[in-house]
């Protein structure tokens, strides 16, 4: 076992020295890199100096496997696990343990106990090492990507996949791209309302599905795929299916023992849409690994965005570009569509907000400009739109993240190394300390002058924090600036004249349980 000297030391101290000093170590680590956050560093210090020794994880309350399942199959929580979060912590308080047979999970629903998970974890985070995904690549021999690889080898994937999707200067070239794709779905909204007395979508994140996927294959493959056509290239369609059907077949496969996988009759099924997703996506990189060498064999300049970006930098080999952009593309569609879906379901309840983010896309791109991704950067009210949509339905509403290297002090409890934690991100994202009358929807208290004092830096981070947060997070926002921004100044948007409301489900991501179907009116 790899011991740093700090714990060679710890291991000679008695146990209560060796608390406080793993505590203080710990300590210090947390509050120089959240010397910025002054309500984070006053969190922990309240705790260090209330604290002179920890408590164990066996002393941790929480329910047994038997007490969990009652909470999913008897009382029904099994599809509304973020509402669980909530009634968990009602009765254990900010941190409690849950058991799944031999898999102890440690539950954190406080800003500031999320706060310290994150903080020490590690050079290369983990979040679970997603056993039925990884099957997959070893199989066919493919290579692992973002989600799927751990350790340095996730450290170079990043180092090369980041500076394209995260710095703003490269993200914001893919604006024009984005903006082609808008076009096209405000037009498809003008087709499809027409089949229903002129003003009803019905089903609108089936249709943002369509449109998410379009704009990331574009971003990331550069070339359209024909999502928003009246019918749908079949191998398009098939595409789609495919990455329903995977993520269908995902969460059943993970219940059983890789040992028994090859004998269920589902891991066929699983297999083959894998490997249609790989046949997909190797077809559209080896079409354009042929158009830029016939571009160099006629010396002309090779120009392009992501895909070409990575193929002409030779840093990763095309099988990995392959495992990776489609990885890309699965974590790029439902999160994108569904945000973009309880973002309009919401305003379609509220005109004066669509009216505020009319004003401000009139202000900033007068006589009907298209907005670029610099224009976006000056519209508080849509930074805000989308802020709190994700803080009232975090796409991700649990994530979680082994605290590998060291063993953790938490709150009151110690644990050992390898711990995993669950951050219970949608029920702090609903706490009234941070956000007055959580339940509403309430852009306006993410402006300057709202609430913002109120709220801790780790009270809503819909993307994650740190490392290993979301690699999308610019490409994903400047798409929901562009639609949304876009959209509402072409429509009025209503809601379903019939009244319905729609709750969220969790399908591992927070989707919507029943259809949200929108009228569009054309705006003078
Ligand atoms: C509203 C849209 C989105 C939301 C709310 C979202 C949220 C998240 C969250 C919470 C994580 C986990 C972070 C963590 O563990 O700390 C994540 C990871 C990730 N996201 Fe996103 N995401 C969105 C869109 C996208 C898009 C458009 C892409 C692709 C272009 C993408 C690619 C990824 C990848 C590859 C990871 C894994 C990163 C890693 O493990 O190194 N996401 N996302």
């Amino acid at each position: 076992m790899l011991l740093t000297s700090f714990h060679r030391a710890a291991a000679r101290a008695p146990l209560k020295a060796c608390r406080t000093a793993i505590w203080t170590q710990q300590y210090k680590r947390t509050s120089s890199s959240s010397a910025s956050t002054s309500s984070s560093s006053a969190a922990t210090s309240t705790v260090l100096s209330d604290r002179t020794s920890f408590k164990s994880i066996e002393e941790l309350n929480g329910p047994s496997f038997p007490t969990s399942l009652y909470w999913f199959f008897i009382k029904g929580y099994f599809d509304k696990v973020h509402q669980l979060q909530i009634e968990h912590k009602k009765i254990y308080g900010p941190i409690w343990k849950s058991k799944y047979g031999p898999l102890v999970v440690v539950n954190v629903a406080s800003a500031e106990l999320i706060e310290q998970v994150i903080r020490q974890e590690g050079k290369y985070p983990i979040r679970t090492d997603m056993p039925h995904w990884r099957g997959y690549r070893e199989l066919r021999k493919q290579a692992y990507g973002p989600l799927t690889e751990m350790g340095p080898e996730w450290q170079r994937i990043r180092s090369i996949l980041n500076p394209k999707m995260l710095k703003p200067k490269h993200v914001s070239t893919f604006s024009p791209a984005i903006n082609l794709v808008v076009t096209d779905f405000i037009q498809k909204i003008g087709w499809l309302r027409e089949k229903e007395n002129g003003l009803m979508v019905r089903d609108m994140a089936s249709e943002l599905y369509k449109f998410a996927f379009e704009g990331i294959c574009y971003v990331l493959f550069e070339t359209r795929m024909g999502c928003l056509e009246k019918i749908i290239p079949q191998e398009t369609q098939q595409f789609i299916d495919s990455v329903g059907e995977m993520f269908r077949l995902s969460p059943i496969l993970v219940l059983f023992p890789k040992s028994v996988w090859p004998y269920l009759p589902f891991w066929k099924s699983f297999v083959a849409t894998w490997d249609h997703l790989f046949k997909v996506a190797k077809r559209l990189i080896d079409t354009k690994v042929v158009e830029i060498k016939e571009k160099m064999e006629k010396g002309e300049e090779v120009e392009g965005e992501y895909l070409t970006h990575l193929l002409i930098s030779q840093k990763m080999s095309v099988d990995e570009i392959l495992g990776s952009i489609t990885e890309l593309l699965l974590a790029g569609v439902d999160t994108t569509s569904n945000t973009i879906s309880w973002a309009l379901y919401h305003m379609a309840r509220e005109p004066t907000i669509q009216e505020k983010l009319c004003d401000e896309v009139n202000r900033v791109c007068p006589e009907g400009q298209i907005p670029q991704a610099e224009d976006l950067a000056k519209m508080p009210w849509l930074k805000a739109i989308v802020k709190e949509t994700l803080r009232l339905y975090p796409v991700v509403p649990g994530n979680a993240r082994v605290v590998p290297e060291n063993e953790t002090v938490v709150g009151d409890y110690y644990f050992p190394k390898k711990t995993l934690f669950h951050l219970c991100h949608y029920a702090v994202s609903y706490e009234e300390e941070h956000f007055p009358d959580p339940q509403a929807f309430l852009p306006e208290r993410w402006l300057r002058g709202g609430d913002k004092m109120k709220q801790h830096p780790f009270s809503s981070i819909p993307f994650g924090f740190g490392i290993r947060a979301c690699l999308g997070k610019r490409v994903a926002e400047l798409e929901m600036y562009c639609l949304l921004s876009r959209l509402i100044r072409h429509f009025e948007v209503r809601p379903d004249p019939s009244g319905l409301s729609v709750e969220a489900k969790t399908r591992t991501l927070l989707v919507p349980s029943s259809p949200i179907n929108l009228q569009f009116l054309d705006r003078q």
